[in-house]
């Protein structure tokens, strides 16, 4: 099998999204510092775009989670392998994402973060694959809406390849 890559957002329309989004938290947050809280490792260059934008003073912390492995189907088990050194409460939270697609890694971390009982807290996600939610979770900031596929780039992996596309690709495996 050979991997290929089909482009389905290009970086343009990723930076020219990525500034409206932005636009928007500052305006939702009223200028309001903001601790963004990204979730590793996918959503690594979603945090670094988006908060280069914002205008607002802003901290970040970081937290690493897993469930796909090295495939492209979900585990269902969500395994914390970092938790954040900060503490939230009190504060306004962003978390960051790449992707949400089942909606189990985002459910469990919102669940998780709530309990430390932040003073505001919103989510905000580069793409969103709505057709495979299996857990309900409300979402504040949606970069692009993507039908079923497996995308990489922009963060997001296959087998720990391919995160540092500056776009979002279709991955296709071709006979050889
Ligand atoms: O909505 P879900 O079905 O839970 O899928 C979305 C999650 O899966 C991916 O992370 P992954 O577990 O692959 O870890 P990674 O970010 O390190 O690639 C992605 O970055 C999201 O965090
Ligand atoms: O479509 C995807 N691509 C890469 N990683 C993912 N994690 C959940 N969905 C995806
Ligand atoms: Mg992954």
């Amino acid at each position: 099998m050979k991997e290929r890559v089909e482009v389905m957002i290009s970086a343009d329309a990723i930076s020219k999204r990525l500034e409206e989004m932005a636009e928007q938290i500052y305006e939702d947050f009223g200028g309001e510092q903001v601790e963004l809280v990204c979730v590793l490792k996918g959503a690594v260059m979603t945090l670094t775009e988006l908060s280069k934008r914002l205008k607002m003073p802003v901290t970040m912390s970081f937290m690493d989670v897993s469930s796909y492995g090295n495939g492209t189907e979900s585990s269902g088990k969500i395994k914390i392998l970092r938790d954040l050194d900060e503490d939230i409460s009190g504060k306004n939270v962003l978390l960051i994402e790449d992707i949400i697609d089942s909606g189990r890694t985002l459910s469990h971390l919102r669940d998780l973060l709530l309990k430390r009982e932040p003073k505001s807290f919103k989510i905000c996600t580069l793409l969103d694959k709505p057709d495979r939610r299996v857990a309900d979770v409300p979402v504040d900031y949606v970069g692009f809406t993507i039908p079923d596929a497996f995308v990489v780039g922009y963060g997001l992996d296959y087998a720990q390849r391919y995160r540092n596309l500056n776009y979002v690709g279709i991955l296709h495996f071709d006979e050889a």
